[in-house]
């Protein structure tokens, strides 16, 4: 995350590290999120087949051993079957992972809400992205979870020629475009947006930035659209 700040520690309790094993160590490749018992939310392009991945909840400092962490393996994962890392601005960047076993529900550990099929969240709605991806472009991931308030762009905005014309679909939304954003190592992070009842909803998927620079002036974070996919969601977790 791109000028952002450190996050209160678990105050974002869905937000997961998505790690990967090279030799005998585990690495923070993706964040994702909870979004029921045994399932978490990630991006497509998070998932390389071969590699072997775990997932860890209630973190706040990746640097750490932390009481409040919980480690699952990766039982099932489920990439939407029209990604195509080739093409990235045709979106679908979206996968489920089943976890072999549920957390178990604290403070540190809880499930963000998937919005209602079809939600289009008006232009300068307030979310925030969270994650441990870089703090600026080619520059370090943080050891500490951060945060950045990102207000929604409305599509025909977002999909103005100066800004990510055509490589921007109605499947996806962006948020940002100024000075903040999220880097590489956010994806698969939610953008968590809060609703009218209280409740936070996990409204995108972090899926793209400017490939020169992540926060650069109108090239808004681009996430996968999750209310897009709310059938997808549905038939992929009631069949595996
Ligand atoms: C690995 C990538 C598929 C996703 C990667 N995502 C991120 O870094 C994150 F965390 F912001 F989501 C990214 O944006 N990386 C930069 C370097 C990039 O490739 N950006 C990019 C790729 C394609 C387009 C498009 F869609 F316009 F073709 C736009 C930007």
């Amino acid at each position: 995350v791109v000028n952002g700040e450190e996050a209160r520690p678990h105050s974002w309790p869905w937000q997961m590290s998505l790690q990967y094993k090279h030799g005998s160590r585990w690495y923070h490749t993706c964040g994702g999120t909870l979004i029921a018992p045994r399932w978490v939310l990630t991006a497509g392009h998070c998932i390389f087949p071969g590699d072997i991945y775990r997932i860890v909840l209630g973190k706040h400092d990746l640097s750490v051993q932390e009481d409040t962490e919980q480690i699952r393996d990766v039982l099932r994962i489920v990439v939407h079957p029209k990604w195509n890392i080739e093409c990235v601005a045709c979106g679908n960047d979206i996968a489920l992972l089943k976890l072999d076993k549920a957390p178990v529900l604290s403070a540190s550990v809880q499930m963000a809400c998937i919005p209602p099929a079809g939600e289009i969240l008006p232009h300068d709605t307030p979310c925030y992205v969270s994650g441990w991806g870089d703090l600026y472009t080619h520059g370090p991931i943080p050891d500490k979870l951060q945060q950045a308030m990102l207000p929604v762009v409305e599509y025909s905005v977002c999909s103005q020629s100066d800004w990510w014309g055509k490589n921007v679909k109605p499947t996806m939304v962006c948020a940002g475009g100024d000075i903040r954003s999220s880097c590489n190592g956010d994806s698969g992070g939610p953008l968590n947006c809060k609703g009218n009842d209280g409740k936070w909803y996990v409204q995108g998927v972090t899926s793209f930035v400017s490939s020169t620079n992540c926060n650069e002036l109108k090239k808004p974070t681009v996430f996968t659209r999750t209310s897009a996919f709310n059938d997808w969601l549905d038939e992929v977790m009631l069949k595996y």
